[in-house]
């Protein structure tokens, strides 16, 4: 796609946002958006297209009145020939269409009138045409209360509303990242024919699916504080498009301090299916730990500080010392059934950052006192 110039229609559109996200990564290739303004006057629209290799035409009407719908689809497309037309260009158009394209409803019927003009457009002129039938996309940066549930319930679910299930029909979603992926993907790879390509979801599920999982993001991040399980594709885009939609004064997040004669404690980060992350200070002179574990494994890292870390297995075996200090950070993993405790032999406080591959239960620590020496 090097030396390429791109026209993007639609370009405020958060489809059309990724795909400027995506083509960023490409080095030589000038995108050109077409702003909605252009289309009011074909010989406009013409002027801003001349000179395009490729349009990737995004801009659409999803929800409004019949006629709206219909002219912010169906005449668009007619208008995007005109001007090609007006310019004696043959571009290779990308078009994003619907699954909603044979239901019957004014926006499926707009949208496939749409591609019949495009489709008709190349082949009579030899243009190459993708058509990309696209499920319902979500991602970052996708208006709430319009076309996309996604959107809808985050931004309420964010903002503490409790969002309404008005059908609880199967959706099939694609995140907005791979739709732009995919696209470009057809458009490094113009076709000698009309292709329609169906881009398929990384998940279906019901609105109440939907529903239930972001009502648990929203319980993780505002009252739990845990990162919840994000190894599926659909969960970590989902999870990312949620956190997109809370407001960023509600992105701060103070732990509680736990502290004693020894330093304090704070619990940063907690993962439902990776632990947590904590850190302490310690005092001159001072020894935390003095315990073991018979199932956590835990990590240290001393980032400030001085300090030496001493193990032993419980059933017999000799002291195992680690000098550690901040100025080279260096990870000591603890196994199990090895008393452990860490001493701050330097002159100043101690910062030592720890993970540990379970949330900290109060109930159910698994720690074990056992003095070292
Ligand atoms: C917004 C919202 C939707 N829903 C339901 C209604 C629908 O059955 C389902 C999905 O609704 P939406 O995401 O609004 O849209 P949708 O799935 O009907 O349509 C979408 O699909 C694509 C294929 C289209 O091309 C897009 O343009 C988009 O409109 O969620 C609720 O139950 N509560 C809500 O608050």
């Amino acid at each position: 796609m090097s030396n390429q110039v791109i026209a993007i229609t639609g370009p405020s559109g958060f489809v059309a946002k990724g795909l400027q996200t995506r083509l960023r990564t490409h080095e030589g290739v000038e995108v050109r958006l077409i702003p909605r303004s252009a289309w009011d006057d074909v010989h406009r629209l013409a002027a801003k297209l001349a000179g395009c290799d490729a349009v990737l035409h995004i801009a659409g009407v999803n929800r409004g009145t019949e006629d709206e719908v219909r002219t912010g689809n169906t005449v668009m497309a007619e208008k995007l020939v005109r001007a090609c037309e007006a310019n004696g260009q043959t571009p290779h158009v990308v078009f994003s269409s619907t699954t909603q394209r044979d239901n019957g409803s004014p926006y499926g019927r707009a949208k496939l009138a749409a591609e019949q003009t495009l489709a008709e457009w190349s082949h009579r002129t030899g243009a190459p045409l993708s058509i990309a039938v696209l499920p319902n996309v979500y991602g970052a940066g996708c208006r709430p209360n319009y076309n996309s549930v996604v959107a809808t319930f985050c931004a309420k679910l964010a903002a503490g509303e409790s969002p309404q299930i008005i059908e609880d029909r199967e959706v099939e979603f694609i995140w907005v990242g791979d739709v732009a992926e995919r696209l470009c993907g057809l458009l490094a790879d113009p076709p000698a024919e009309t292709r329609v390509t169906r881009l398929e979801g990384c998940a279906t599920l019901k609105v109440s699916e939907l529903l239930a999982k972001l009502e648990d993001f929203r319980a993780s991040f505002f009252e739990r504080h845990i990162v919840p399980d994000l190894t599926s594709h659909l969960d970590a885009t989902l999870y990312s498009t949620f956190l997109s939609y809370v407001d960023l004064d509600d992105h701060r997040h103070t732990p509680e301090v736990k502290a004693d004669n020894r330093g304090e404690l704070y619990e940063i980060i907690k993962l439902a299916t990776g632990g947590q992350v904590f850190f302490s200070t310690t005092k001159p002179g001072v020894i935390r730990g003095n315990h073991y574990h018979t199932r956590k494994v835990e990590w240290f890292c001393v980032l400030k500080g001085e300090a030496v870390i001493r193990l032993r297995p419980i059933h017999g075996g000799a002291v195992k010392d680690f000098r550690v200090c901040g100025d080279r950070p260096q990870f000591i993993s603890i196994p199990v059934l090895h008393t452990h405790h860490i001493e701050n032999v330097g002159s100043e406080e101690l910062l030592t950052m720890f993970w540990c591959n379970e949330v900290f239960d109060q109930a159910d620590p698994d720690t074990f006192y056992d003095a070292v020496a």
